[in-house]
C-alpha cells in the first residue's frame, strides 16, 4: 500500500530521534514535519535538556507537550536542530520559509552543531526555485525591495495579511532561477530592507532524511 506525505513525514521525523543524546538541547524548526518531530521528541524529553524553538507556534506545541523550552539566550549550545523544508537539493542546500518562520529557523539552525533537515521525497529537487523563495522584509521596505526583485529576474508576491513572529512581512518570489545558491543568498542579503532569505546555502543541512516509499533515506556531502 502507498504511504502518504503525511506517513513519510511523520517516518522522517521520527528517524531524526537517532541525532538526539541525552542532555541535549534540540533546536526545534517549524511546519507539520517538525510538528511530527515535537511529538516523537515528547516521548524522550526525560533525556533531553529542553528545546529551543524556531516560532511561536512550535513553541506553543512544545509546551502543550510538557517539552521545556528554553531562551535562546539562555543557551550556548544547541546540539541538534531539526527541522523541515519546501526543497531541498543533492547538495543539502535549501528553500524553508514556507511557514513563514524562516528567519527564527536561520537563526536557530546557525547556532547549532547539526542540522537534520527532514522532507518527504516530494520535496527533492535538482535545481530550487520551483518554490517561490520566502523573503521576509521590514514593512516600509516592501515595495522597494519588490522592485529590486523583479530586476534579478523574480516576480515577487506580497503575502498579503501574513505578518512573520518578527513582526515583519514575506514577498514569495516565483520564477527565480536558482542555479548559484550561495551567490544569489548574499546577493539578497545586500537589497536594503530584506531581513533573511530563505535560501539556506550558506548553512545548509547537515543530514537530510528523506521519507520514501521504501523507508528513510539518508543524504550527506562531503564538504572538506
Ligand atoms: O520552512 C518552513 C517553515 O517556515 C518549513 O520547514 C517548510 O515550510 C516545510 O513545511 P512542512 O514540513 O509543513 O512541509
Amino acid at each position: 500500500m502507498l504511504l502518504t506525505q503525511d506517513e513519510k513525514k511523520q517516518a522522517v521525523a521520527k528517524a531524526a530521534l537517532d541525532y538526539v543524546e541525552s542532555g541535549m538541547v534540540v533546536g526545534v524548526g517549524t511546519g507539520s514535519t517538525a510538528n511530527y518531530f515535537v511529538d516523537a521528541l515528547a516521548g524522550i524529553k526525560h533525556r533531553i535538556d529542553g528545546a529551543v524553538a524556531s516560532s511561536v507556534a512550535t513553541a506553543n506545541r512544545l509546551k502543550e507537550r510538557g517539552i521545556a523550552v528554553l531562551d535562546i539566550h539562555a543557551v550556548d549550545d544547541i546540539g541538534v536542530y531539526v527541522d523541515g523544508a519546501d526543497e531541498a537539493t543533492r547538495h543539502l542546500h535549501l528553500i524553508k520559509g514556507g511557514g513563514g518562520a524562516l528567519t527564527r529557523e536561520k537563526i536557530v539552525a546557525a547556532v547549532s552543531r547539526q542540522f537534520i533537515c527532514v522532507i518527504d521525497d516530494s520535496k527533492l529537487v535538482d535545481v530550487l526555485g520551483q518554490f517561490p523563495l520566502p523573503i521576509e522584509v521590514i514593512p516600509m521596505a516592501r515595495s522597494y525591495v519588490a522592485r529590486e526583485l523583479v530586476k534579478l529576474g523574480g516576480n515577487p508576491f506580497w503575502r498579503e495579511g501574513f505578518v512573520t513572529d518578527n513582526g515583519n512581512m514575506i514577498l514569495d518570489v516565483h520564477h527565480l532561477n536558482i542555479l548559484n545558491p550561495c551567490e544569489l543568498e548574499t546577493q539578497l542579503n545586500q537589497i536594503t530592507g530584506v531581513v533573511t532569505n530563505g535560501l539556506f546555502a550558506h548553512r545548509p543541512a547537515d543530514v537530510l532524511l528523506m521519507g520514501t516509499e521504501n523507508g528513510v533515506e539518508k543524504l550527506t556531502v562531503s564538504r572538506k
